[in-house]
C-alpha cells in the first residue's frame, strides 16, 4: 500500500477517476433538466450560458456531457468486467484443461486477438441490432481474448516455479493448483490490465456511439453527444471539442491508474540494466591518491524517499589494481559497482563527494562513447549476459563498430583475437552462432572478451563465476587476472564468495548493509587476519583446503538488516559476538588500523579496558 501511495501517476488518476464517479452520481441531478428541455437555441456558439454550445435541437451540450457521465462509465464498467471474467475464466479454464486443449486454446486466442475488435463489435451490432446491451457484450466479447492471452501466458510462467512442482508434486489438483497457486500469483498484472482494458472500453464504445451504431436515443453517451456536436464543427468547434476533452481526461485517469499500478505492482521494473542514472554531487573532499584510476568518495545509492541503499561508501582503485568487493547478498555491491559504471537503475540516484574513473567525471555528463569504452562489465549470468536473438558476432563488435568507429572486418579481427585471447574455441565459427550455441563457461569467456574488447580502463566483474561449476570458475578467474597482468586492467571484482576474491584480488572492500566495514590487503585476508567481527565470521564461513573435513563450517547466524531499517549504531551489532552497548548506541566509523582500515568499536576496547584497569 505504501509503494501505492508513492506513485503520483496512481494518485493522478485515481482522483480523476474518483471525479469522474462523483460526476457520474450528482450531474443528472444537477443538469438533467437543462440537458434534456429542447429550445429553439440551437447549434450555438459556446458561451458563458452554453460553455459547449447546444445540438440542433438547442439542448446543452456541456449539460449532456455531464449527464452522460453516469452511462458511460456504467457501461465500461460493465464492459471490463465482461472482458475481465470472459478473458480470466477462459484463459484459466484451457490451462487447467491440459496440454492438447491448452495449445488448441491458445490458437483460438491467438486467431480472436488477430481479429479487429472493432470490425467483430460492428458484426455484433448487426446482428444484435445497436443499443446499450449490445455496445457492452460486444465491446466486452472483443476484449476478452487479451485477458485470455495474458492469464496463460503468466500461468505457464508461474508453472516452472519449485512451489507449483511441489504443490504438483503433492498430488494437488489443477482446479486447486489455478486456485491457490496461480491466480494469487498473476493478480497483479491482471490488475494493470483490467485499468487498461477500462481505457479501451472507454474509446470503444464512445467510437461505437459516434459511428452512431452505439448507445441509441433517447440514451446517450459521451460518444453519442460527440456524434452530434460534429454537425457544425466547422463553424462552432466546442460542441465536439468539449465532449471530446472529457473522454480524453477520462482516458488519460484509466492510463495514469495502469501506468501507476504497473510501476507500484512491479518496483523492480525499475532495476533494468543499462539506465544513466543521475549522480548528485556532495561536497567533495579528496582523500584519495591522486594517482587513483577509480574512486568513490561518500558514494551513496539513494532511494526516491531518501533510504540509502548504499551509504557513504569511499574507496579507490589503483591503475593495474585488482580490488575485491565482498559481503553478504544484499550488502550493496553491485549498486556500488554499477554507480561507478553510471549505469543505476533511473529509480535510483548516486549521491558522491566524488565519482571518476580516469578522468571521467561521473558526477557530471561523461560522453557516453568514453564511457562504454572505458568502462567494461561481465555479468554474473552468460546466458543473460547476450541477446539470444543475435549472432555473437554482431554483439562483440557493436560497442567498437559505434564507438570505436571501426570497420565491421577490422572490428570481427579484433573479436576473432579477444576471443582467441580469453581462449574461446574455434574464435572465427563463434562469430557466426548464437549464444545458445556455446557452453556457459565458454559463454563467460565470450563475454570477458566482449568487455576487453574495447581496451577498458577498468573492468567491473559482478559474479562473474557465480553460475560456473568450480573447474570453469577457476579459468575464468585465470582469465580476468590474465587480462590484469596483460594489459594493466584495473579490476572490480564483485563476489560473496571469499575464496574467489583471494583468488585474484590486491586488496578486498568488505561490504555490510549498504557501508564499509573493513578494508585490507589480500595477504591479511588470505591469512585469516581480519580485524571485524563480520569479515572474521566470513572466513570462518569459507572452507580452505585447511578446514577439518568431519567439522561442519560455521555461518553466520541471522540476517542483515534492510538498508531502510538499519539500526542507529552498527549494523553487524545484533549478530555480533563481540557487541557491547556501545555498538547499539553508536555508529562506528571506518579508521585506519594496521595495513588496513575498520570500522569496529572493539578496536578501541583494549586500550580503553587497559586503561581502566590502571
Ligand atoms: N532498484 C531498487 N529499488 C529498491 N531496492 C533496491 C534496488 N536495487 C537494489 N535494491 C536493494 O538494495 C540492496 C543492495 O542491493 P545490491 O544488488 O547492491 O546487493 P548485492 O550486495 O550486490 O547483493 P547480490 O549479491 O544479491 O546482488 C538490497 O537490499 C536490494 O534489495
Amino acid at each position: 500500500m505504501q509503494q501505492l501511495r508513492r506513485s503520483p501517476a496512481l494518485m493522478l488518476g485515481l482522483a480523476g477517476l474518483a471525479l469522474f464517479v462523483v460526476l457520474g452520481i450528482i450531474a443528472p441531478y444537477i443538469w438533467g433538466d437543462r440537458a434534456e428541455t429542447l429550445t429553439d437555441q440551437t447549434h450555438l456558439a459556446a458561451s458563458a450560458e452554453h460553455w459547449f454550445g447546444t445540438d440542433a435541437l438547442g439542448r446543452d451540450i456541456f449539460a449532456r456531457t455531464m449527464v452522460a457521465t453516469r452511462l458511460t462509465l456504467l457501461m465500461c464498467l460493465a464492459t471490463t468486467a465482461i472482458a475481465a471474467v470472459g478473458g480470466i475464466g477462459f484463459g484459466a479454464a484451457i490451462w487447467v484443461a491440459g496440454p492438447r486443449v491448452r495449445a488448441l486454446g491458445q490458437r483460438v486466442i491467438d486467431v480472436l486477438i488477430s481479429y479487429p475488435s472493432v470490425i467483430f463489435a460492428l458484426v455484433m451490432v448487426a446482428v444484435l441490432g445497436p443499443g446499450v446491451g449490445t455496445s457492452i457484450v460486444a465491446i466486452g466479447l472483443a476484449t476478452c481474448p487479451a485477458f485470455a492471452r495474458l492469464t496463460t501466458n503468466l500461468a505457464a510462467s508461474i508453472a516452472g516455479r519449485d512451489f507449483v512442482s511441489t504443490a504438483r508434486l503433492l498430488g494437488v489438483s489443477p482446479a486447486r493448483l489455478l486456485r491457490r497457486h496461480i491466480l494469487p500469483n498473476i493478480a497483479e498484472p491482471l490488475l494493470v490490465l483490467l485499468s487498461v482494458a477500462f481505457t479501451i472500453s472507454l474509446k470503444a464504445l464512445s467510437g461505437l456511439s459516434f459511428l452512431g451504431v452505439g448507445v441509441q436515443a433517447p440514451d446517450y453517451d459521451w460518444g453519442s453527444v460527440l456524434n452530434k456536436g460534429l454537425e457544425g464543427i466547422y463553424l462552432n468547434p466546442w460542441p465536439a471539442l468539449g465532449p471530446s476533452l472529457v473522454i480524453i481526461l477520462a482516458g488519460l485517469a484509466g492510463g495514469l491508474i495502469g501506468d501507476g499500478l504497473a510501476a507500484a505492482v512491479n518496483p523492480a521494473a525499475g532495476r533494468r540494466r543499462g539506465y544513466r542514472a543521475k549522480v548528485e554531487a556532495v561536497t567533495a573532499v579528496p582523500s584519495y591518491d591522486e594517482d587513483a584510476l577509480a574512486v568513490a568518495d561518500r558514494l551513496s545509492v539513494v532511494l526516491p524517499d531518501g533510504t540509502r541503499l548504499v551509504d557513504e561508501v569511499s574507496f579507490a582503485i589503483k591503475p593495474g589494481e585488482v580490488l575485491g568487493l565482498v559481503g553478504e547478498s544484499g550488502s550493496g555491491k553491485s549498486l556500488t559497482a554499477m554507480a561507478l559504471a553510471k549505469l543505476l537503475p533511473d529509480d535510483l540516484r548516486a549521491v558522491a563527494g566524488t565519482l571518476k574513473v580516469g578522468d571521467l567525471d561521473l558526477n557530471g555528463k561523461p560522453p557516453a562513447s568514453r564511457l562504454a569504452t572505458e568502462i567494461g562489465i561481465v555479468y554474473q549470468d552468460p546466458s543473460a549476459s547476450f541477446n539470444p536473438t543475435l549472432k555473437l558476432g554482431g554483439q562483440l563488435t557493436e560497442a567498437l563498430r559505434t564507438h570505436g568507429r571501426t570497420s565491421k572486418k577490422a572490428a570481427a579481427r579484433q573479436a576473432v583475437d579477444q576471443l582467441a585471447a580469453a581462449r574461446v574455441t574455434l574464435p572465427e565459427q563463434r562469430l557466426k552462432q548464437y549464444p545458445h550455441e556455446l557452453s556457459g563457461g565458454m559463454r563467460q569467456r565470450a563475454m570477458i572478451a566482449s568487455a576487453l574488447l574495447t581496451s577498458p580502463k577498468l573492468l567491473i566483474a559482478d559474479e562473474p563465476t557465480t553460475a560456473l561449476d568450480v573447474t570453469v570458475q577457476a579459468e575464468v578467474l585465470g582469465l580476468l587476472r590474465e587480462a590484469n597482468e596483460r594489459d594493466g586492467t584495473a579490476i572490480l571484482l564483485i563476489s560473496h564468495d571469499v575464496g574467489v576474491i583471494s583468488a585474484i584480488c590486491d586488496r578486498v572492500v568488505v561490504m555490510y548493509a549498504g557501508r564499509i566495514v573493513e578494508t585490507l590487503p589480500i595477504e591479511r585476508l588470505r591469512a585469516g587476519d581480519a580485524d571485524h567481527p563480520y569479515t572474521q565470521a566470513l572466513l570462518a564461513a569459507t572452507p580452505t583446503l585447511h578446514s577439518p573435513v568431519d567439522e561442519p563450517l560455521s555461518s553466520i547466524p541471522g540476517r542483515p538488516p534492510h538498508p531502510a531499517s538499519r539500526p542507529a549504531g552498527c549494523a553487524f551489532a545484533p549478530r555480533c559476538p563481540l557487541a557491547r552497548q556501545q555498538c547499539h548506541d553508536e555508529l562506528p566509523l571506518l579508521a585506519v588500523h594496521g595495513t588496513g582500515a575498520t570500522a569496529c568499536h572493539a578496536l578501541t576496547w583494549d586500550k580503553q579496558d587497559e586503561e581502566v584497569v590502571a
